[in-house]
């Protein structure tokens, strides 16, 4: 479980996101949308832990995990060991992991040598093998084609399921959305404030 009771989050004289609550409980999965600069992977660094600067209380455990849009390997360690370094766990482990998210046989390979979509398995590999009480997705299907980003869905959705984090999932695509999301959100406003979907729809409408 996650919670957070935000006053508001400034840059310099900048006001970005607006007064917000909200909890995420263990295996659901908010699917958070809103225009591009809104303030989205704002709110999920300071979610994450990564961004403390911010006017409110936050209240997490310590065991988050983060996936980003870049896959963030370290291009001089091999695959294993950017599993096994940033998260401390043993090589088996992140062997059965490795396979797990489909890429047996990579574990000595250098991520230059993965494609994007073998780099995202590795980055979602490195996030459950910790087994997280919370994941934070900042859109990480996006520059994929269709097919892999629909594998993709389904492994992390399969994860999700055996490990029941509380996830949040930023995105710009109304499918990835509404294929992984239990539950919905909508970021916008200057400064950004967090609304209903159906709502934003009605006004829209
Ligand atoms: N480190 C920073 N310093 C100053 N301003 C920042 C910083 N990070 C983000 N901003 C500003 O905060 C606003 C929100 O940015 P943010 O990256 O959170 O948006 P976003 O909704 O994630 O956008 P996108 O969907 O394009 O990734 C933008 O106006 C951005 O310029």
């Amino acid at each position: 479980m996650i919670s957070l009771d935000l006053q508001e989050k400034t840059f310099g004289a900048q006001l970005v996101l607006g007064q917000m609550r909200l909890w995420i409980e263990p295996g659901e999965v908010l699917g958070l949308s809103g225009a591009s600069g809104v303030g989205k992977s704002t709110l999920l660094r300071i979610l994450a832990g990564l961004d403390p600067r911010f006017n409110g209380r936050l209240e997490a455990p310590q065991n988050r995990a983060m996936v980003f849009q870049s896959p963030t390997l370290m291009p001089w360690r091999r695959v294993i060991d950017n599993i096994t370094i940033p998260t401390q766990c043993r090589p088996e482990v992140a062997e059965a992991m490795l396979e797990r998210v489909g890429l047996e046989g990579k574990a000595r390979a250098w991520p230059g040598q993965l494609s994007l979509g073998q780099a995202r398995r590795v980055a979602i590999a490195r996030a459950f093998v910790g087994r997280p009480e919370v994941l934070i997705l900042d859109e990480p299907f996006a520059s994929l084609d269709r097919e892999r980003v629909e594998e993709l869905i389904t492994l992390t959705g399969a994860l999700i399921a055996e490990t029941r984090p509380a996830v949040i999932f930023a995105s710009h695509s109304e499918e990835e959305l509404a294929a992984l999301s239990t539950r919905r959100l909508h970021l916008e406003g200057r400064p950004a404030r967090l609304v209903q979907p159906e709502a934003r729809l009605r006004v829209g409408s």
